[in-house]
């Protein structure tokens, strides 16, 4: 986890108008001014060298230490929506009110869209299942999405305001996607951060949906902590985060067991894993996200049997199930799992939400899930349930 040492007045912070966005629980950094747009990605050139230009012509043009922020998408030949903002400012985490009654977003009601239904995404979860008995698939990630239209300007200080009182231990962002979009959410997932040499990575998988009702929950707690089947879901994740780190760190830690971590909304089955970068190959945080993006935490595995599945989503992920974050000059960087997501535009919000499948699953369970997923953004928008 980063920690700030460059802390000015937490009140100052506010996100209206920023390019970028992210409060992460400790500390929160915003970017404005954009400078350069790194578009002209080419998925062919190593990253690597695309950053360095982009920071060597920042650094003409007057910043002296210059970040890049922004998203990159699920597909990994897609172009990431990077830029470098003229001006970045890091404080110590906002002050929140701790109101949990949610500022409205919306004056009127607005009208929501499912896809796939409900029906057809059971169908999939099952095709997914067909597949592990007659495949190598182990795992894959299926996800659903709610599109919703408002007649009236959707208010995106609200909403983020509402999903970082809702989320003080995740993260909260906002960035551009170019063309008046914004990729908003609160997620859990640190996919990786890179501070002074130090690496994390936080893998989550194995989920259960929150109750109401205290007893039930904490049930519900229990039941995942002892699933068999959600240990497995986890570890299918664990030792893939973990073979794509090794080459790069030295002393790697990783706990025997995971632990067991709340939401607002959800239970999951929780990793901290640590290293040190290795100190001879010169990586950035951006190297070691793109090292581990996508992992089965978001994909599946093997990875390109779960893509195969991923394609009959009826919908284009693009930036659900990426990355956000920023890497600065050092290479110091965060880089968060884009879930609990939207894509928010003046009128429309395109939520997301997946969940892992893996033998023994069911499908019914797998859709309660990913409703529930949906719950953070639903929330912060002042709608209680969607059941
Ligand atoms: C894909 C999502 O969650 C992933 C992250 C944590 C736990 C997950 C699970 O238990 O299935 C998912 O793999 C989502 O929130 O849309």
């Amino acid at each position: 986890m980063i920690k700030t040492e460059l802390k000015t007045n937490p009140s100052q912070h506010q996100y209206r108008d920023y390019s970028f966005y992210l409060e992460a629980p400790n500390y929160t950094i915003s970017a404005h001014n954009v400078t350069h747009e790194i578009h002209d990605y080419n998925a062919h050139a190593p990253l690597k060298h695309q950053v360095t230009d982009h920071f060597e012509q920042a650094k003409k043009l007057g910043i002296h230490s210059p970040y890049i922020v922004g998203a990159f998408p699920f597909e990994t030949d897609k172009p990431p929506y990077l830029f470098i903002p003229e001006k970045v400012h890091i404080t110590s985490k906002s002050q929140r009110t701790g109101k949990k009654q949610p500022l409205s977003p919306f004056q009127n009601a607005p009208r929501l869209t499912e896809t796939p239904s409900r029906k057809e995404y059971m169908n999939l979860v099952d095709e997914a299942l067909h597949k592990m008995n007659t495949s190598d698939l182990k795992k894959v990630v299926l996800s659903r999405t709610l599109q919703i239209e408002s007649d009236d300007v959707i208010g995106i200080d609200e909403l983020i305001t509402n999903l970082a009182e809702h989320n003080p231990e995740g993260y909260t962002f906002s960035t551009d996607l170019g063309n008046e979009k914004k990729l908003t959410g609160a997620s859990p997932e640190l996919l990786v951060s890179l501070y002074q040499g130090l690496v994390t990575a936080n893998p989550l998988a194995g989920s259960r949906p929150r109750s109401n009702d205290p007893i039930e929950d904490r049930r519900r707690a229990d039941e995942l902590r002892h699933s068999s089947k959600d240990h497995h879901e986890h570890k299918l994740v664990i030792d893939t985060v973990a073979e794509a780190l090794q080459p790069l760190c030295v002393d790697m830690s990783i706990p025997k067991m995971p632990e067991l971590i709340q939401t607002e909304t959800m239970w999951h089955l929780s990793t901290e894993v640590t290293g040190k970068v290795d100190p001879k190959q010169n990586l950035t945080s951006v190297d070691l996200a793109l090292a581990l993006h996508p992992t089965p935490a978001i994909c599946g595995t093997p990875e390109h049997l779960a893509k195969d599945q991923i394609k009959a989503e009826p919908f284009d992920r693009n930036f659900f199930t990426g990355m956000v974050g920023w890497n600065n000059y050092e290479g110091d960087g965060e880089w968060v799992v884009s879930i609990r997501c939207a894509e928010v535009s003046s009128h429309n919000i395109q939520l997301f939400a997946g969940a892992g499948i893996v033998e023994g699953s069911h499908p019914e369970d797998e859709l309660r899930e990913t409703s529930a997923k949906f719950e953070t953004m639903l929330r912060a928008m002042g709608s209680k349930t969607m059941e």
